[in-house]
């Protein structure tokens, strides 16, 4: 039996009197890249803040087996301090002994360079980097990303997916919110949200066609 790191069951979540999730059930199993589309405004932020435990559902429940490293879709990062500082001022909250896969992430995605620099002085995709070097430098078993590529060139968008297919390749459950439609091929399943729920539209690991929830 597959093993879930995340499994989301009938969560619903309004906001006043629009709701946005109605029902939403999502198991996310280890080693797997799960792709989230969906229109503009369909939940898929809402979605992965309550995966990430930012936001409590109104209903359902959201089980979550180890930490979860949360990108999301705007970078929440101080301006006046520098890319080293948010990575010790990360550091300690997650309790890191060493800053070694930060400083890889860094290499990765092409921004040491950029390490003293603080973060006004940053381009858009550079801040983005930051943002998800944040979301993975603890290593979590789960990693929610919120359009985790917004503002990468065409060589660091690349080296993101091959740093997304070496974690699902480890054993990690990455979720990432898309909606590029030519990303569709790179997932292992694909999760539509409309009308609050969310369809398995395909199943590439093992072939079978999950049906609707
Ligand atoms: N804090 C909030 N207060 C009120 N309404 C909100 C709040 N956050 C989101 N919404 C509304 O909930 C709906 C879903 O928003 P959400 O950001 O989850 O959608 P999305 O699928 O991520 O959209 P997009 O593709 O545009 O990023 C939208 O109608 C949005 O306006």
């Amino acid at each position: 039996m597959e093993r879930m790191n995340v499994r989301v069951v009938d969560v619903r979540k309004s906001y006043g009197r629009r709701e946005v999730l109605r029902g939403a059930c999502l198991d996310v199993p280890r080693g797997t890249l799960m792709g989230v589309v969906g229109e503009n405004g369909a939940g898929k932020s809402t979605l992965l803040r309550i995966i990430s435990g930012q936001l409590r559902p109104d209903a359902g429940s959201v089980h979550r087996y180890g930490r979860v490293g949360y990108c999301p879709q705007h970078p929440v990062l101080n301006d006046v301090l520098t890319v080293d500082q948010h990575l010790r001022y990360f550091q300690v909250a997650y309790d890191l002994s060493t800053l070694s896969p930060a400083e890889e992430l860094l290499e990765t995605l092409g921004f040491a360079a950029s390490r003293r620099c603080r973060v006004a002085e940053l381009s858009g995709g550079t801040r983005q980097k930051l943002n998800l070097t944040l979301a993975l430098m603890h290593d979590p078993p789960t990693v929610v990303l919120d359009e985790p590529y917004q503002g990468f060139d065409w060589d660091t968008y690349l080296r993101f997916w091959q740093l997304a297919e070496r974690l699902r390749d480890q054993g990690r459950s990455v979720v990432v919110v898309s909606h590029l439609a030519h990303d569709a091929d790179r997932f292992d399943r694909l999760g539509q949200l409309a009308g609050g729920r969310i369809d398995i539209r395909a199943d590439i690991s093992d072939g079978v066609r999950d049906g609707a929830r």
